[in-house]
Protein backbone atom coordinates (compact mmCIF):
# COMPACT_ATOMS: atom_id res chain seq x y z
CA UNK A 1 0.00 0.00 0.00
CA UNK A 2 2.70 2.38 0.76
CA UNK A 3 4.07 4.60 -2.13
CA UNK A 4 6.19 7.60 -3.09
CA UNK A 5 3.87 9.95 -4.95
CA UNK A 6 5.57 11.66 -7.82
CA UNK A 7 3.44 14.15 -9.87
CA UNK A 8 4.99 13.44 -13.98
CA UNK A 9 4.21 17.06 -14.98
CA UNK A 10 5.55 20.27 -16.53
CA UNK A 11 3.30 22.44 -13.71
CA UNK A 12 5.41 20.56 -10.60
CA UNK A 13 8.55 21.65 -9.87
CA UNK A 14 10.10 19.48 -6.83
CA UNK A 15 12.79 21.29 -4.72
CA UNK A 16 14.53 20.02 -1.95
CA UNK A 17 12.51 22.22 0.11
CA UNK A 18 9.02 22.69 -1.36
CA UNK A 19 6.95 21.25 -3.90
CA UNK A 20 5.61 24.25 -6.11
CA UNK A 21 2.57 23.57 -8.73
CA UNK A 22 1.44 25.67 -11.35
CA UNK A 23 -2.46 25.16 -11.59
CA UNK A 24 -5.42 25.91 -13.66
CA UNK A 25 -8.07 27.21 -10.81
CA UNK A 26 -11.69 26.42 -12.62
CA UNK A 27 -14.95 28.20 -11.60
CA UNK A 28 -18.00 29.75 -12.99
CA UNK A 29 -19.39 32.58 -12.49
CA UNK A 30 -23.58 32.75 -12.26
CA UNK A 31 -25.55 35.75 -13.16
CA UNK A 32 -29.20 35.77 -12.81
CA UNK A 33 -31.64 37.89 -14.45
CA UNK A 34 -35.08 37.49 -13.72
CA UNK A 35 -35.52 33.87 -15.16
CA UNK A 36 -32.64 34.22 -17.13
CA UNK A 37 -29.14 32.34 -15.53
CA UNK A 38 -25.61 33.01 -17.18
CA UNK A 39 -22.92 31.50 -16.59
CA UNK A 40 -19.75 31.91 -17.58
CA UNK A 41 -16.41 29.46 -17.13
CA UNK A 42 -13.83 31.23 -15.56
CA UNK A 43 -10.16 30.02 -15.24
CA UNK A 44 -7.60 31.38 -12.58
CA UNK A 45 -3.97 30.48 -12.99
CA UNK A 46 -2.34 30.18 -9.38
CA UNK A 47 0.64 28.63 -8.08
CA UNK A 48 0.58 26.72 -5.03
CA UNK A 49 4.12 26.25 -2.79
CA UNK A 50 4.32 23.05 -0.48
CA UNK A 51 7.10 22.97 2.66
CA UNK A 52 8.57 19.53 2.24
CA UNK A 53 9.88 19.35 5.53
CA UNK A 54 7.37 18.04 8.23
CA UNK A 55 7.73 19.54 11.35
CA UNK A 56 8.28 18.09 14.87
CA UNK A 57 4.74 19.12 16.60
CA UNK A 58 3.40 19.53 19.88
CA UNK A 59 -0.22 19.99 20.79
CA UNK A 60 -1.38 21.24 24.25
CA UNK A 61 -4.96 20.47 24.81
CA UNK A 62 -7.02 22.66 27.00
CA UNK A 63 -8.94 19.75 29.15
CA UNK A 64 -5.72 17.24 28.68
CA UNK A 65 -7.48 14.89 31.69
CA UNK A 66 -10.98 14.50 29.88
CA UNK A 67 -12.16 11.63 27.72
CA UNK A 68 -10.78 12.73 24.80
CA UNK A 69 -7.66 14.14 26.16
CA UNK A 70 -6.72 11.18 27.77
CA UNK A 71 -8.30 9.26 24.92
CA UNK A 72 -6.26 10.88 22.20
CA UNK A 73 -2.77 10.57 24.06
CA UNK A 74 -3.11 6.76 24.65
CA UNK A 75 -4.21 6.57 21.33
CA UNK A 76 -0.88 7.52 19.96
CA UNK A 77 1.15 5.91 22.38
CA UNK A 78 -0.08 2.50 21.97
CA UNK A 79 0.48 3.15 17.42
CA UNK A 80 3.61 4.77 18.41
CA UNK A 81 4.77 1.67 20.47
CA UNK A 82 2.57 -0.58 18.52
CA UNK A 83 0.66 -2.19 21.05
CA UNK A 84 -1.17 -4.97 20.90
CA UNK A 85 -3.84 -6.39 23.96
CA UNK A 86 -6.05 -8.86 24.69
CA UNK A 87 -9.66 -8.69 24.85
CA UNK A 88 -12.61 -11.42 25.37
CA UNK A 89 -13.21 -10.98 21.61
CA UNK A 90 -9.04 -11.77 21.22
CA UNK A 91 -6.16 -9.78 20.01
CA UNK A 92 -6.32 -6.23 19.48
CA UNK A 93 -4.06 -3.80 17.84
CA UNK A 94 -3.47 -0.03 17.79
CA UNK A 95 -4.91 1.94 14.84
CA UNK A 96 -5.87 5.36 13.84
CA UNK A 97 -9.60 4.23 12.67
CA UNK A 98 -11.59 6.85 12.23
CA UNK A 99 -9.12 9.30 10.77
CA UNK A 100 -9.46 10.78 7.34
CA UNK A 101 -5.70 11.13 6.60
CA UNK A 102 -4.85 8.20 8.25
CA UNK A 103 -7.24 5.59 7.61
CA UNK A 104 -8.59 6.87 4.21
CA UNK A 105 -8.36 6.71 1.01
CA UNK A 106 -8.42 9.10 -2.71
CA UNK A 107 -7.92 7.88 -6.20
CA UNK A 108 -5.18 9.19 -8.24
CA UNK A 109 -6.74 7.82 -11.23
CA UNK A 110 -6.12 4.42 -13.78
CA UNK A 111 -3.36 2.52 -14.05
CA UNK A 112 -2.67 -0.23 -16.41
CA UNK A 113 -3.91 -2.35 -12.96
CA UNK A 114 -7.11 -0.70 -12.48
CA UNK A 115 -7.47 2.40 -10.02
CA UNK A 116 -4.86 3.24 -8.05
CA UNK A 117 -6.22 4.68 -4.05
CA UNK A 118 -3.51 5.66 -1.72
CA UNK A 119 -3.72 7.04 1.85
CA UNK A 120 -5.20 10.29 2.08
CA UNK A 121 -1.62 11.21 4.21
CA UNK A 122 0.71 9.99 0.90
CA UNK A 123 -0.91 13.04 -1.05
CA UNK A 124 1.16 15.68 0.71
CA UNK A 125 4.10 15.48 3.41
CA UNK A 126 2.24 15.54 6.61
CA UNK A 127 3.16 15.03 10.45
CA UNK A 128 2.74 11.78 11.38
CA UNK A 129 0.18 11.09 15.01
CA UNK A 130 3.22 8.88 16.13
CA UNK A 131 5.17 11.69 16.27
CA UNK A 132 2.75 14.06 18.16
CA UNK A 133 4.28 15.40 21.43
CA UNK A 134 0.90 16.04 24.20
CA UNK A 135 0.63 18.50 27.50
CA UNK A 136 -2.00 21.01 28.22
CA UNK A 137 -4.18 22.16 30.89
CA UNK A 138 -7.05 20.65 33.28
CA UNK A 139 -8.76 22.13 35.75
CA UNK A 140 -8.46 18.42 37.41
CA UNK A 141 -5.40 17.52 38.97
CA UNK A 142 -5.18 13.81 38.29
CA UNK A 143 -2.53 12.89 36.05
CA UNK A 144 -2.95 11.02 32.85
CA UNK A 145 -2.48 7.72 33.72
CA UNK A 146 -5.21 8.13 36.52
CA UNK A 147 -7.75 10.26 33.93
CA UNK A 148 -7.76 7.20 31.32
CA UNK A 149 -8.67 5.11 34.17
CA UNK A 150 -11.56 7.49 35.11
CA UNK A 151 -12.69 7.94 31.11
CA UNK A 152 -13.31 4.15 30.80
CA UNK A 153 -12.87 4.35 27.62
CA UNK A 154 -10.19 1.83 26.68
CA UNK A 155 -9.45 -1.74 27.34
CA UNK A 156 -8.11 -2.35 31.22
CA UNK A 157 -5.49 -4.56 29.77
CA UNK A 158 -3.96 -1.86 27.37
CA UNK A 159 -4.64 0.88 30.26
CA UNK A 160 -2.22 -1.23 32.01
CA UNK A 161 0.43 -1.29 29.36
CA UNK A 162 -0.25 2.07 28.81
CA UNK A 163 -0.69 3.31 32.36
CA UNK A 164 3.48 3.41 33.57
CA UNK A 165 4.19 6.48 30.83
CA UNK A 166 0.97 8.37 31.32
CA UNK A 167 0.91 8.60 35.13
CA UNK A 168 3.89 10.95 34.34
CA UNK A 169 1.73 13.09 32.67
CA UNK A 170 0.24 15.99 34.60
CA UNK A 171 -1.75 18.77 33.29
CA UNK A 172 -1.01 22.41 34.16
CA UNK A 173 -3.14 24.02 36.31
CA UNK A 174 -5.65 25.78 33.96
CA UNK A 175 -8.10 28.91 33.84
CA UNK A 176 -11.69 28.14 36.10
CA UNK A 177 -14.50 30.55 35.77
CA UNK A 178 -17.34 28.74 36.97
CA UNK A 179 -20.14 30.20 35.51
CA UNK A 180 -19.20 29.64 32.00
CA UNK A 181 -19.66 25.50 32.61
CA UNK A 182 -22.12 23.00 34.70
CA UNK A 183 -21.91 23.73 38.40
CA UNK A 184 -21.35 19.73 38.56
CA UNK A 185 -17.83 20.04 37.45
CA UNK A 186 -16.53 22.52 40.29
CA UNK A 187 -15.67 19.12 42.64
CA UNK A 188 -13.19 18.44 39.98
CA UNK A 189 -11.73 22.07 40.08
CA UNK A 190 -8.86 21.54 42.06
CA UNK A 191 -6.14 22.73 39.47
CA UNK A 192 -6.59 25.98 38.79
CA UNK A 193 -4.61 29.27 38.32
CA UNK A 194 -5.15 32.41 40.35
CA UNK A 195 -5.50 36.28 39.79
CA UNK A 196 -6.35 38.45 37.63
CA UNK A 197 -7.58 37.41 33.98
CA UNK A 198 -4.77 39.29 32.75
CA UNK A 199 -2.48 37.48 34.76
CA UNK A 200 -3.55 34.33 34.07
CA UNK A 201 -3.19 34.66 30.17
CA UNK A 202 0.33 35.58 30.71
CA UNK A 203 0.59 32.08 32.21
CA UNK A 204 -1.00 30.59 29.51
CA UNK A 205 1.75 32.57 27.42
CA UNK A 206 4.35 30.85 29.81
CA UNK A 207 3.20 27.55 29.69
CA UNK A 208 3.39 27.43 25.83
CA UNK A 209 6.69 28.49 25.67
CA UNK A 210 8.10 26.36 28.58
CA UNK A 211 6.28 23.51 26.47
CA UNK A 212 7.98 24.78 23.23
CA UNK A 213 11.23 24.90 24.67
CA UNK A 214 11.89 22.11 27.03
CA UNK A 215 9.88 19.52 24.49
CA UNK A 216 11.80 20.45 21.42
CA UNK A 217 9.15 20.75 19.03
CA UNK A 218 9.40 23.19 16.64
CA UNK A 219 5.58 24.03 16.94
CA UNK A 220 2.85 24.18 19.26
CA UNK A 221 -1.25 24.03 18.46
CA UNK A 222 -3.44 24.59 21.13
CA UNK A 223 -6.98 22.48 20.91
CA UNK A 224 -9.38 23.28 23.15
CA UNK A 225 -11.26 19.88 24.22
CA UNK A 226 -12.37 21.23 27.78
CA UNK A 227 -15.93 21.50 28.58
CA UNK A 228 -18.61 23.06 26.50
CA UNK A 229 -19.19 26.48 27.99
CA UNK A 230 -22.37 28.46 27.51
CA UNK A 231 -22.46 31.44 25.22
CA UNK A 232 -20.56 34.61 25.99
CA UNK A 233 -22.50 37.76 25.08
CA UNK A 234 -21.33 39.71 22.03
CA UNK A 235 -21.05 43.00 23.67
CA UNK A 236 -19.51 46.66 21.42
CA UNK A 237 -16.51 48.08 23.07
CA UNK A 238 -16.30 44.38 25.29
CA UNK A 239 -15.52 42.04 22.78
CA UNK A 240 -16.13 43.38 19.12
CA UNK A 241 -12.47 44.26 18.47
CA UNK A 242 -9.12 42.58 18.99
CA UNK A 243 -8.34 46.01 21.22
CA UNK A 244 -11.43 46.12 23.10
CA UNK A 245 -10.77 42.43 24.04
CA UNK A 246 -7.54 43.01 25.09
CA UNK A 247 -8.50 45.89 27.06
CA UNK A 248 -10.95 43.56 28.65
CA UNK A 249 -8.98 41.21 29.83
CA UNK A 250 -6.56 43.73 31.20
CA UNK A 251 -9.49 45.65 32.95
CA UNK A 252 -11.13 42.18 34.03
CA UNK A 253 -14.39 41.87 32.25
CA UNK A 254 -16.17 39.31 30.75
CA UNK A 255 -14.29 36.37 28.80
CA UNK A 256 -14.65 33.18 28.88
CA UNK A 257 -11.94 30.47 29.52
CA UNK A 258 -11.75 28.99 26.02
CA UNK A 259 -11.21 32.73 24.49
CA UNK A 260 -8.71 33.66 27.21
CA UNK A 261 -6.81 30.38 25.66
CA UNK A 262 -7.72 31.94 22.08
CA UNK A 263 -5.75 35.18 22.87
CA UNK A 264 -3.11 33.56 24.82
CA UNK A 265 -1.97 31.02 21.90
CA UNK A 266 -2.52 33.17 19.26
CA UNK A 267 -0.25 35.84 20.97
CA UNK A 268 2.24 32.97 21.11
CA UNK A 269 1.72 32.41 17.50
CA UNK A 270 0.06 28.86 17.59
CA UNK A 271 -2.81 27.84 16.05
CA UNK A 272 -6.14 27.93 18.10
CA UNK A 273 -8.87 25.04 17.38
CA UNK A 274 -12.19 25.14 19.49
CA UNK A 275 -13.32 21.46 19.52
CA UNK A 276 -16.34 22.28 21.54
CA UNK A 277 -19.65 24.32 20.30
CA UNK A 278 -19.38 27.53 22.64
CA UNK A 279 -18.39 30.74 20.91
CA UNK A 280 -14.88 31.04 21.77
CA UNK A 281 -14.48 33.30 18.57
CA UNK A 282 -16.00 36.08 19.57
CA UNK A 283 -15.34 39.12 16.79
CA UNK A 284 -12.00 40.29 18.66
CA UNK A 285 -10.75 37.15 18.82
CA UNK A 286 -11.20 36.52 14.70
CA UNK A 287 -9.69 39.93 14.44
CA UNK A 288 -6.75 39.35 16.41
CA UNK A 289 -6.12 35.84 14.72
CA UNK A 290 -5.67 37.31 11.09
CA UNK A 291 -3.80 40.70 12.74
CA UNK A 292 -1.47 38.09 13.98
CA UNK A 293 -1.63 35.82 10.95
CA UNK A 294 -2.65 32.45 13.28
CA UNK A 295 -5.05 30.10 12.18
CA UNK A 296 -8.12 29.30 13.88
CA UNK A 297 -10.87 27.12 13.51
CA UNK A 298 -13.53 25.08 14.68
CA UNK A 299 -16.05 24.68 16.23
CA UNK A 300 -17.44 21.59 18.10
CA UNK A 301 -16.13 18.18 16.62
CA UNK A 302 -18.16 16.26 14.52
CA UNK A 303 -18.06 12.71 15.68
CA UNK A 304 -20.88 10.67 15.20
CA UNK A 305 -24.75 11.64 15.54
CA UNK A 306 -24.16 15.13 13.65
CA UNK A 307 -21.62 13.41 10.97
CA UNK A 308 -24.12 10.79 10.00
CA UNK A 309 -26.67 13.58 9.65
CA UNK A 310 -24.51 15.36 7.13
CA UNK A 311 -24.28 12.15 5.07
CA UNK A 312 -27.36 11.16 5.28
CA UNK A 313 -29.35 14.55 5.34
CA UNK A 314 -27.35 15.67 1.96
CA UNK A 315 -28.10 11.68 0.37
CA UNK A 316 -31.94 12.35 0.61
CA UNK A 317 -31.65 15.83 -1.19
CA UNK A 318 -29.57 15.35 -3.52
CA UNK A 319 -31.62 12.45 -4.02
CA UNK A 320 -34.98 14.63 -4.36
CA UNK A 321 -36.46 13.50 -1.38
CA UNK A 322 -37.87 15.56 0.96
CA UNK A 323 -36.70 15.22 5.10
CA UNK A 324 -39.34 16.83 6.58
CA UNK A 325 -38.84 16.22 10.28
CA UNK A 326 -35.55 14.68 11.70
CA UNK A 327 -35.32 13.84 15.90
CA UNK A 328 -31.99 13.62 16.57
CA UNK A 329 -31.74 11.98 20.80
CA UNK A 330 -28.85 10.76 22.76
CA UNK A 331 -27.76 9.98 26.22
CA UNK A 332 -24.65 9.20 27.58
CA UNK A 333 -23.17 9.02 30.98
CA UNK A 334 -19.29 10.21 30.99
CA UNK A 335 -17.99 13.84 32.45
CA UNK A 336 -19.13 15.51 29.09
CA UNK A 337 -22.58 14.27 29.62
CA UNK A 338 -22.82 15.27 33.10
CA UNK A 339 -21.89 19.19 31.76
CA UNK A 340 -24.34 19.34 29.00
CA UNK A 341 -27.18 18.46 31.69
CA UNK A 342 -27.19 21.73 32.22
CA UNK A 343 -29.35 23.66 30.51
CA UNK A 344 -26.63 26.85 29.36
CA UNK A 345 -24.51 24.35 28.11
CA UNK A 346 -27.16 21.85 26.47
CA UNK A 347 -27.62 25.38 24.75
CA UNK A 348 -24.68 25.43 23.47
CA UNK A 349 -24.52 21.64 21.60
CA UNK A 350 -28.41 21.99 20.88
CA UNK A 351 -27.12 25.14 18.59
CA UNK A 352 -24.27 23.54 16.78
CA UNK A 353 -26.22 20.57 16.22
CA UNK A 354 -29.11 21.89 14.93
CA UNK A 355 -28.05 24.23 11.95
CA UNK A 356 -25.87 21.45 10.21
CA UNK A 357 -28.48 20.38 7.67
CA UNK A 358 -29.27 23.81 6.66
CA UNK A 359 -26.89 24.59 3.46
CA UNK A 360 -28.70 21.00 2.57
CA UNK A 361 -31.79 22.51 2.38
CA UNK A 362 -31.42 25.12 0.92
CA UNK A 363 -29.48 23.87 -2.12
CA UNK A 364 -33.07 22.65 -3.05
CA UNK A 365 -35.67 25.45 -3.88
CA UNK A 366 -37.71 22.24 -5.18
CA UNK A 367 -38.60 20.22 -2.01
CA UNK A 368 -38.44 23.34 0.20
CA UNK A 369 -40.08 26.74 -0.38
CA UNK A 370 -38.20 29.92 1.01
CA UNK A 371 -37.34 29.51 4.40
CA UNK A 372 -38.94 26.41 4.78
CA UNK A 373 -37.14 23.60 6.50
CA UNK A 374 -37.65 20.37 8.28
CA UNK A 375 -38.71 19.97 12.11
CA UNK A 376 -35.61 18.77 13.94
CA UNK A 377 -35.20 18.44 17.72
CA UNK A 378 -32.59 17.84 19.16
CA UNK A 379 -32.08 15.83 22.85
CA UNK A 380 -29.28 15.08 24.84
CA UNK A 381 -29.69 13.54 28.24
CA UNK A 382 -27.39 12.11 30.89
CA UNK A 383 -27.61 8.28 31.88
CA UNK A 384 -24.47 7.92 34.20
CA UNK A 385 -24.45 3.98 33.48
CA UNK A 386 -23.37 4.19 30.13
CA UNK A 387 -20.06 6.32 30.81
CA UNK A 388 -18.81 6.94 27.33
CA UNK A 389 -20.70 4.59 25.42
CA UNK A 390 -23.20 7.26 23.65
CA UNK A 391 -26.27 5.91 22.58
CA UNK A 392 -27.71 8.05 19.14
CA UNK A 393 -31.16 7.31 18.09
CA UNK A 394 -32.16 9.10 15.07
CA UNK A 395 -35.39 9.17 13.70
CA UNK A 396 -35.78 10.67 9.17
CA UNK A 397 -39.24 10.97 8.28
CA UNK A 398 -39.00 12.28 4.53
CA UNK A 399 -41.99 12.98 1.78
CA UNK A 400 -41.87 10.70 -1.27
CA UNK A 401 -43.24 10.52 -4.72
CA UNK A 402 -47.09 10.85 -4.90
CA UNK A 403 -47.85 11.73 -0.69
CA UNK A 404 -45.60 8.61 0.15
CA UNK A 405 -43.75 8.55 3.69
CA UNK A 406 -40.60 7.27 4.27
CA UNK A 407 -39.03 6.94 7.73
CA UNK A 408 -35.67 5.92 8.26
CA UNK A 409 -34.82 4.68 12.42
CA UNK A 410 -31.04 5.29 13.49
CA UNK A 411 -29.50 3.58 16.19
CA UNK A 412 -26.06 4.65 17.20
CA UNK A 413 -23.97 3.33 20.00
CA UNK A 414 -20.21 3.53 20.56
CA UNK A 415 -17.34 5.07 22.49
CA UNK A 416 -17.75 9.01 22.16
CA UNK A 417 -14.25 9.28 22.83
CA UNK A 418 -13.42 7.12 20.08
CA UNK A 419 -14.94 9.27 17.59
CA UNK A 420 -13.61 12.33 19.12
CA UNK A 421 -9.93 11.38 18.84
CA UNK A 422 -9.05 10.47 15.38
CA UNK A 423 -10.65 14.12 14.88
CA UNK A 424 -8.69 15.65 17.40
CA UNK A 425 -5.26 14.00 15.26
CA UNK A 426 -6.87 15.29 11.42
CA UNK A 427 -7.84 18.17 12.80
CA UNK A 428 -4.18 19.14 14.15
CA UNK A 429 -2.79 17.13 10.87
CA UNK A 430 -4.76 19.49 8.29
CA UNK A 431 -3.75 22.53 10.45
CA UNK A 432 -0.17 22.04 10.80
CA UNK A 433 0.02 21.36 6.64
CA UNK A 434 -2.00 24.07 5.65
CA UNK A 435 0.47 26.73 7.78
CA UNK A 436 3.35 24.62 5.18
CA UNK A 437 0.85 26.12 1.86
CA UNK A 438 1.49 29.08 0.94
CA UNK A 439 -0.68 29.94 -2.63
CA UNK A 440 -0.18 32.91 -5.32
CA UNK A 441 -3.70 34.42 -6.00
CA UNK A 442 -4.14 35.16 -9.65
CA UNK A 443 -2.26 38.30 -11.27
CA UNK A 444 -0.66 38.64 -7.56
CA UNK A 445 3.26 38.73 -7.52
CA UNK A 446 3.62 37.58 -3.46
CA UNK A 447 2.19 33.96 -1.79
CA UNK A 448 -0.07 34.23 0.86
CA UNK A 449 -1.31 31.66 3.58
CA UNK A 450 -4.46 30.64 3.86
CA UNK A 451 -7.20 33.01 5.87
CA UNK A 452 -6.23 32.91 9.31
CA UNK A 453 -9.94 31.31 9.60
CA UNK A 454 -9.15 28.32 8.63
CA UNK A 455 -12.13 27.05 6.51
CA UNK A 456 -10.72 23.75 5.70
CA UNK A 457 -11.03 22.39 8.93
CA UNK A 458 -15.02 22.34 8.48
CA UNK A 459 -15.03 19.10 7.37
CA UNK A 460 -14.12 17.62 11.42
CA UNK A 461 -17.00 20.18 12.87
CA UNK A 462 -20.34 20.75 13.86
CA UNK A 463 -20.61 24.36 13.46
CA UNK A 464 -18.12 25.15 10.78
CA UNK A 465 -16.23 28.96 11.92
CA UNK A 466 -15.84 30.26 8.32
CA UNK A 467 -14.08 33.69 6.62
CA UNK A 468 -16.50 36.77 6.37
CA UNK A 469 -18.59 36.10 3.50
CA UNK A 470 -17.78 32.41 2.59
CA UNK A 471 -20.38 30.54 2.12
CA UNK A 472 -21.15 27.41 4.71
CA UNK A 473 -21.37 24.12 3.39
CA UNK A 474 -21.78 21.04 5.86
CA UNK A 475 -22.46 18.29 3.66
CA UNK A 476 -19.85 15.55 4.00
CA UNK A 477 -19.01 15.05 0.90
CA UNK A 478 -18.39 18.54 -0.31
CA UNK A 479 -16.49 19.15 2.75
CA UNK A 480 -14.13 16.22 2.05
CA UNK A 481 -13.61 16.63 -1.49
CA UNK A 482 -12.75 20.67 -1.32
CA UNK A 483 -9.60 19.16 0.94
CA UNK A 484 -9.17 16.27 -1.42
CA UNK A 485 -9.07 19.18 -4.39
CA UNK A 486 -7.15 21.47 -2.49
CA UNK A 487 -4.24 19.05 -2.15
CA UNK A 488 -4.60 18.27 -5.23
CA UNK A 489 -3.95 21.19 -6.22
CA UNK A 490 -0.77 21.67 -4.70
CA UNK A 491 0.57 18.70 -6.24
CA UNK A 492 -1.08 20.74 -9.69
CA UNK A 493 -3.47 18.03 -9.88
CA UNK A 494 -7.05 18.42 -11.27
CA UNK A 495 -10.39 18.14 -8.97
CA UNK A 496 -11.65 14.65 -9.00
CA UNK A 497 -14.35 14.58 -10.61
CA UNK A 498 -15.47 11.05 -11.33
CA UNK A 499 -16.21 11.39 -14.65
CA UNK A 500 -14.48 8.62 -15.92
CA UNK A 501 -15.58 9.80 -19.74
CA UNK A 502 -12.67 7.66 -21.20
CA UNK A 503 -14.70 4.51 -20.21
CA UNK A 504 -18.06 5.76 -21.06
CA UNK A 505 -18.10 6.73 -24.69
CA UNK A 506 -18.38 4.37 -27.61
CA UNK A 507 -14.81 4.42 -28.65
CA UNK A 508 -12.85 3.78 -25.25
CA UNK A 509 -9.82 5.84 -24.89
CA UNK A 510 -7.00 4.73 -21.94
CA UNK A 511 -4.99 7.26 -20.17
CA UNK A 512 -1.41 7.25 -20.82
CA UNK A 513 -0.07 3.71 -19.36
CA UNK A 514 3.28 3.29 -18.80
CA UNK A 515 3.04 -0.34 -20.05
CA UNK A 516 -0.17 -0.04 -23.28
CA UNK A 517 -2.96 -2.61 -21.71
CA UNK A 518 -3.91 -3.39 -25.56
CA UNK A 519 -4.55 -1.46 -28.93
CA UNK A 520 -7.51 0.11 -29.16
CA UNK A 521 -8.54 -0.34 -32.48
CA UNK A 522 -11.99 -0.46 -32.07
CA UNK A 523 -14.00 0.13 -35.39
CA UNK A 524 -17.06 0.95 -34.17
CA UNK A 525 -18.70 -2.80 -33.54
CA UNK A 526 -15.73 -3.49 -31.16
CA UNK A 527 -14.60 -1.67 -28.73
CA UNK A 528 -12.16 -1.73 -24.97
CA UNK A 529 -14.19 -2.08 -22.05
CA UNK A 530 -14.06 -2.46 -18.29
CA UNK A 531 -15.84 -4.14 -15.95
CA UNK A 532 -15.23 -4.53 -12.31
CA UNK A 533 -11.80 -3.83 -12.58
CA UNK A 534 -10.46 -6.27 -15.64
CA UNK A 535 -10.97 -5.54 -19.20
CA UNK A 536 -13.10 -6.97 -21.67
CA UNK A 537 -12.06 -6.91 -25.08
CA UNK A 538 -14.21 -8.42 -28.09
CA UNK A 539 -11.89 -10.30 -30.00
CA UNK A 540 -12.61 -12.71 -33.06
CA UNK A 541 -15.94 -11.46 -32.06
CA UNK A 542 -16.53 -13.38 -28.88
CA UNK A 543 -16.26 -11.41 -25.72
CA UNK A 544 -13.63 -12.61 -22.98
CA UNK A 545 -11.54 -11.52 -20.55
CA UNK A 546 -8.37 -10.33 -20.58
CA UNK A 547 -6.57 -10.43 -16.80
CA UNK A 548 -4.04 -8.10 -15.44
CA UNK A 549 -0.78 -10.32 -15.36
CA UNK A 550 1.24 -9.82 -12.66
CA UNK A 551 3.11 -7.64 -14.67
CA UNK A 552 0.80 -5.60 -16.41
CA UNK A 553 -2.02 -5.81 -19.19
CA UNK A 554 -1.88 -9.27 -21.96
CA UNK A 555 0.01 -6.97 -24.54
CA UNK A 556 -0.97 -8.90 -27.09
CA UNK A 557 -4.80 -8.59 -26.84
CA UNK A 558 -6.07 -7.03 -30.21
CA UNK A 559 -9.74 -5.78 -30.91
N1 LIG B 1 -17.42 12.58 20.65
C1 LIG B 1 -17.03 13.43 21.59
O1 LIG B 1 -16.49 13.05 22.61
C2 LIG B 1 -17.24 14.89 21.35
C3 LIG B 1 -17.75 15.33 20.13
C4 LIG B 1 -17.90 16.69 19.93
C5 LIG B 1 -17.53 17.59 20.91
N2 LIG B 1 -17.06 17.13 22.08
C6 LIG B 1 -16.69 18.11 23.10
O2 LIG B 1 -15.36 17.88 23.52
C7 LIG B 1 -15.22 18.32 24.88
C8 LIG B 1 -14.54 17.22 25.69
O3 LIG B 1 -15.33 16.08 25.67
P1 LIG B 1 -14.93 14.93 26.72
O4 LIG B 1 -15.82 13.78 26.49
O5 LIG B 1 -13.47 14.73 26.71
O6 LIG B 1 -15.35 15.65 28.09
P2 LIG B 1 -14.70 15.49 29.54
O7 LIG B 1 -15.63 16.17 30.46
O8 LIG B 1 -14.32 14.10 29.78
O9 LIG B 1 -13.34 16.33 29.44
C9 LIG B 1 -13.32 17.73 29.58
C10 LIG B 1 -12.16 18.07 30.49
O10 LIG B 1 -12.05 19.48 30.52
C11 LIG B 1 -11.68 19.86 31.83
N3 LIG B 1 -11.97 21.28 31.94
C12 LIG B 1 -13.16 21.89 32.10
N4 LIG B 1 -12.98 23.23 32.12
C13 LIG B 1 -11.64 23.45 31.92
C14 LIG B 1 -10.83 24.61 31.82
N5 LIG B 1 -11.34 25.83 31.94
N6 LIG B 1 -9.51 24.45 31.59
C15 LIG B 1 -8.98 23.21 31.48
N7 LIG B 1 -9.69 22.07 31.59
C16 LIG B 1 -11.00 22.21 31.80
C17 LIG B 1 -12.46 18.93 32.73
O11 LIG B 1 -11.87 18.82 34.00
C18 LIG B 1 -12.36 17.61 31.94
O12 LIG B 1 -11.25 16.87 32.35
C19 LIG B 1 -16.62 18.68 25.35
O13 LIG B 1 -16.82 20.07 25.26
C20 LIG B 1 -17.51 17.97 24.34
O14 LIG B 1 -18.77 18.59 24.19
C21 LIG B 1 -16.90 15.81 22.34
O1 LIG C 1 -22.15 12.69 17.81
P1 LIG C 1 -22.21 14.14 17.52
O2 LIG C 1 -23.58 14.64 17.25
O3 LIG C 1 -21.22 14.60 16.48
O4 LIG C 1 -21.77 14.91 18.86
C1 LIG C 1 -21.85 14.38 20.14
C2 LIG C 1 -23.24 14.51 20.69
O5 LIG C 1 -24.09 13.61 20.02
C3 LIG C 1 -23.24 14.19 22.17
O6 LIG C 1 -24.52 14.35 22.66
C4 LIG C 1 -22.30 15.13 22.89
O7 LIG C 1 -22.25 14.77 24.21
C5 LIG C 1 -20.92 15.01 22.37
O8 LIG C 1 -20.14 16.03 22.97
C6 LIG C 1 -20.87 15.22 20.90
O9 LIG C 1 -21.12 16.58 20.61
Amino acid sequence: MPGIITIDSPNVKYSDTHIESQYSYQTTAVRREGSTITVSPDTHEMTFRTERTVPRVGVMLVGWGGNNGSTVTAAVLANRMGLSWTTKTGEKTANYFGSLFQSSTVSLGMAPEGEVHVPFRDLLPMVHPDDIIFDGWDISSMDLGRAMERAQVLDWSLQEELRPHMSSMKPRPSIFIPEFIAANQESRADNVLSGTIAEQVEQIRADIRDFWQSSGVDKVIVLWTANTERFCDLTPGVNDTAENLLATIQRGGEVSPSTLFAVASILEGCAYINGAPQNTFVPGAVELAVQKGVFIGGDDFKSGQTKIKSVLVDFLVSAGIKPTCIVSYNHLGNNDGMNLSAPQQFRSKEISKSNVVDDMVQSNPILFGPGEKPDHCVVIKYVPYVGDSKRAMDEYSSEIMMGGLNTIALHNTCEDSLLASPIILDLVMMTELCQRVQVRAPGEQDFQSFHSVLALLSFFCKAPLMPPGAPLVNAFFRQRAAIENIMRACLGLPPQSNMQLEYKLQTGFLPQLTKPAHKVLANGTKAAAFHKGKALHATNGNANEAHANGEGWDNDVEI
